[in-house]
C-alpha cells in the first residue's frame, strides 16, 4: 500500500527566510505610510527621519533661581576676598527665564550674599554661560532627530513637540484578520457539550499580535467547508494585510486551510520541523501573508512567536526585538523526536547561584503550560536526549528580575501549597510549583535543582513516612513538617454503590481509577492491597492511571468510576463522598542552605501565620498541629 505524505517538513529557519524573500518580491515591505499627530504616535515606526523645525531652547535661558552676572565681573572673587557686584552689575532671574541682555552667566541664589545696600557679593569666579541653557542646547532647529523606521518612545514624543514638530509621518498599522476554523469550534461561554472545544486561541492571537502594534478583527468561525474558507479569505484581502487561519492546517480529512490556500495561492511552505507547531501552512495570496496556524494552543502560540512575530517585525522593519537567554542546568532528562527543533517550555529559578530549569507539560494541547513557563529551550535537531543537569540555553520569557525572586517548588503538589503561594506574593516571594512526584522531589534536592519538595513517602516496613527514604537516599537533610492528610476513598455523592472498604473494590459493579506508578497515594494503595490480600488484578480499573489527586476525584464525578484513592479536600472541593483510610504525612524537604536564606524565614513566617491558618480550617482533611517542626540530619553526626 503507498504511503501517504502527510505533510514536506522544511526547517523554520530556512522556511522563514524564503517566505520573507518571497514576500519582499511581493513588495508586501513596501512602507505604506499615514500622518498623525505626535501626541497620538506612541509606538508608531517613523516612516521617514524627522528633523528639528525649531532650536530647543529657542533662547538662552537661566538654568537657575540666582543672579544674572557677567562672567568677566566674577574673576577675582574667592572666599578670603568676595567680589562685591553693584546694581548694574546683576539682576536677579527664575529657572527658564530668557537671559538678560549683556549677561552670560548665573550664580545660584544660595551662593550670593546680599547685603543693605543692594549690591552683592560672589565667592567664586563663574564661566561663561555657567547654569545658562543656551539656545539649541538639546536640539538645533535642522538637526535630524529621529531616522527612519525608529519606534516613538513617550520621551521621543516630548523632544518631537519641543522641537516644532507636531505632526509626523509613520507606517501604517499592520491590519490582521484572524479566523477560527472548525466545526468543534465554539463560544467559550456557551454550554459546553463533548466534541465541542472553546474558542480560545483567537483572543491568544488577537493580544499577542496588539502588544505588536498590530490591529486585529476576529472573525467568528467558520466550518470546515473548502469553499467557505477561499470565499471567506476572499472576502478579506481587499481590506487585512494579513490574514491568519487558526486550525485546519495539518493535511486530515476535514483540514480545509490548506487547500483552500493551494487553491487560491502560493504555498511556500507547508509543514515546518518544529515542535509543537508542525502543521503550519505559511502561504502568499495576492502579495499578502496568509498563515495557517496550528489549533493546538502551544502549537500556536510556538508559531505566532517563531513565525508570524518576524513577519510583522518586518512589515514595521523592526529587526532588533531584545531576546534574553541565560544559562541553566535542567533538572531532568529530556528526550525529543530527532527530525525536529523542540521548543520545550520550562520554569526556571536561581538555586545555589545558578540557574535550573524544569521542562514543564510538554503536549501541545496544554495552555496552562504557556501560563507558567519563564523561558524556552529548544532541543535541536539531530540531537534526541538533553541530559539531566546539562547545561542548556534559554530563551526568558520572565524578566531575570522575577526568576531571581522564584523558589522553585517540586515533588508532589498538595492544594495547600497553592494557597500558600498565593500568601506568599504579598510578601515578594514567587513560588514556582511545578510537580513531579514525591521522589522526583527529593531527587532534586539532592542535586540542588529546587529550593523545596513536597514530599509524602511511605514506607511499609516501618509504617511510617518520608525519613526512612530520606535517611536512604540522602547525606543529610532538613525536613519542615507541613500537614496530616486524610487519605482515602473518594465515592460518588450518596456513595449509592455502599463502598464501604477497599475490599469493596474487588467487586464486579465497582469501577475504580488509580494514580500513577511511584506516587505517593499509589505506593499507599499497593501497601494495603497486600496486606489485604488484594491482588491488583482483582481490581476493575486498577490500570487507569491519573496523575494528580484532583483528576481522581473528577473521573468519579463524571461517573467515570466509582472510586479512587484520593485526599478528603478534593472530595469536599468537588462535593462527592469520602471513606476515609488513614492519615499520611505530607513534609517539606528544604534544600539545607536554604534554610539560612531569607525567603526560607518568610514562608515559614506565613506558613505559621494566622492567615494560613484560616485558609487550612476552611479545608477538610488537614491536621497541621506539627507544622513547622523541623527535622534536621546532620551527614557529619
Ligand atoms: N495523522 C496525524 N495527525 C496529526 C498530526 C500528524 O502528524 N499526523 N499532527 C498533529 C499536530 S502536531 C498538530 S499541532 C495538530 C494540529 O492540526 P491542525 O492545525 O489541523 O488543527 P486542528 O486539527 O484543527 O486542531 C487541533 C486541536 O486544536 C483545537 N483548536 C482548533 N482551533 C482552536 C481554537 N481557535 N481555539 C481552541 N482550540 C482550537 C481543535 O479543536 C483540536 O482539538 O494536528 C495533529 N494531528
Ligand atoms: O506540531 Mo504539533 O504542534 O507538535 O503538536
Amino acid at each position: 500500500m503507498e504511503r501517504k505524505i502527510y505533510l514536506k517538513k522544511m526547517v523554520l529557519d530556512r522556511a522563514l527566510e524564503l517566505y520573507l524573500s518571497r514576500l519582499k518580491e511581493a513588495g508586501f515591505f513596501e512602507p505604506k505610510t499615514q500622518k498623525v499627530k505626535v501626541g497620538e504616535a506612541i509606538d508608531r515606526v517613523l516612516a521617514r527621519a524627522i528633523f528639528a523645525l525649531r532650536s530647543v531652547p529657542h533662547y538662552n535661558s537661566a538654568a537657575v533661581d540666582g543672579i544674572a552676572v557677567r562672567s568677566s565681573d566674577t574673576v577675582q572673587a574667592s572666599k578670603h576676598a568676595p567680589k562685591r557686584l553693584n546694581r548694574e552689575q546683576f539682576m536677579i532671574v527664575n529657572t527658564g527665564q530668557p537671559m538678560p541682555e549683556g549677561f552670560d552667566a548665573v550664580i545660584m541664589i544660595e551662593d550670593v550674599h546680599f547685603l543693605e545696600d543692594g549690591s552683592v557679593e560672589i565667592f567664586e569666579p563663574v564661566p561663561t554661560f555657567h547654569n545658562v541653557r543656551t539656545i539649541g542646547e538639546d536640539a538645533v532647529e535642522y538637526d535630524m532627530l529621529f531616522c527612519r523606521y525608529h519606534r516613538l518612545t513617550p520621551q521621543d514624543l516630548a523632544l518631537l513637540l519641543a522641537a516644532g514638530v507636531f505632526e509626523v509621518e509613520v507606517l501604517k498599522n499592520l491590519e490582521c484578520a484572524v479566523v477560527p476554523t472548525g466545526d468543534e469550534i465554539v463560544d467559550p461561554s456557551s454550554e459546553l457539550k463533548e466534541g465541542f472545544i472553546p474558542e480560545t486561541n483567537s483572543v491568544l492571537v488577537k493580544t499577542f499580535l496588539e502588544k505588536l502594534g498590530v490591529a486585529v478583527r476576529v472573525l467568528d468561525p467558520v466550518g470546515d467547508d473548502p469553499e467557505k474558507l477561499a470565499s471567506t479569505l476572499q472576502g478579506l484581502l481587499p481590506a487585512y494585510d494579513l490574514v491568519l487561519f487558526i486550525g485546519g492546517s495539518s493535511a486530515g480529512r476535514k483540514d480545509f486551510v490548506y487547500r483552500a490556500l493551494e487553491k487560491l495561492g502560493e504555498i511556500v511552505a507547508h509543514g515546518l520541523s518544529i515542535r509543537p507547531g508542525k502543521p503550519t501552512v505559511l502561504a502568499i495570496v495576492e502579495k499578502k501573508p496568509v498563515i495557517g496556524l496550528p489549533g493546538f494552543p502551544a502549537s500556536c502560540f510556538t508559531v505566532l512567536e517563531r513565525v508570524v512575530k518576524p513577519v510583522v517585525e518586518a512589515w514595521y522593519h523592526q529587526s532588533d526585538s531584545a531576546e534574553d537567554f541565560l544559562i541553566a542546568e535542567c533538572a531532568t532528562r529530556i528526550f525529543s523526536s530527532a527530525g525536529d527543533d523542540e521548543f520545550v517550555r520550562v520554569a526556571l529559578a536561581k538555586v545555589k547561584d545558578r540557574y535550573v530549569c524544569i521542562p514543564l507539560k510538554r503536549g501541545a494541547a496544554t495552555i496552562s503550560s504557556l501560563t507558567k513557563m519563564d523561558g524556552v529551550l529548544v532541543v535541536p535537531r539531530g540531537q534526541e536526549v538533553i541530559d539531566e543537569g546539562e547545561k542548556v540555553e534559554v530563551r526568558l520569557l520572565a524578566t531575570k528580575k522575577r526568576i531571581d525572586n522564584t523558589l522553585l517548588f517540586v515533588g508532589s503538589n498538595d492544594p495547600l501549597i497553592d494557597r500558600l503561594s498565593d500568601l506568599l506574593i504579598e510578601r515578594g516571594v514567587r513560588l514556582s510549583v511545578v510537580n513531579v512526584g514525591s521522589l522526583g522531589g527529593v531527587k532534586a534536592i539532592a542535586k540542588s535543582h529546587a529550593h523545596l519538595a513536597g514530599i509524602h513517602l511511605f514506607d511499609s516496613e516501618s509504617e511510617t513516612y518520608n525519613l526512612p527514604f530520606l535517611k536512604k537516599m540522602l547525606n543529610g537533610f532538613v525536613l519542615v513538617k507541613f500537614a496530616k492528610r486524610l487519605q482515602g476513598l473518594v465515592v460518588q455523592k450518596g456513595n449509592p454503590k455502599s463502598i464501604r472498604t477497599l475490599q469493596d473494590l474487588v467487586r464486579k459493579d465497582v469501577r475504580f481509577v488509580n494514580r500513577q506508578k511511584a506516587s505517593g497515594t499509589r505506593i499507599l494503595l499497593d501497601y494495603y492491597l497486600s496486606k489485604l490480600g488484594i491482588e491488583p488484578r482483582q481490581i476493575n480499573g486498577y490500570e487507569n492511571e491519573e496523575l494528580t489527586h484532583m483528576s481522581v476525584a473528577l473521573k468519579v464525578k463524571r461517573g467515570l468510576a466509582d472510586a479512587g484513592l484520593a485526599v478528603a479536600y478534593v472530595a469536599q472541593l468537588m462535593d462527592l463522598d469520602f471513606v476515609p483510610l488513614c492519615w499520611e504525612e505530607y513534609d517539606l524537604l528544604i534544600l539545607p542552605e536554604f534554610l539560612n536564606d531569607e525567603r526560607f524565614q518568610t514562608i515559614f513566617d506565613v506558613m505559621t501565620s494566622s492567615d494560613f491558618r484560616n485558609v487550612v480550617f476552611q479545608c477538610s482533611g488537614y491536621d497541621i498541629s506539627d507544622l513547622g517542626k523541623i527535622v534536621e540530619e546532620d551527614e557529619s553526626k
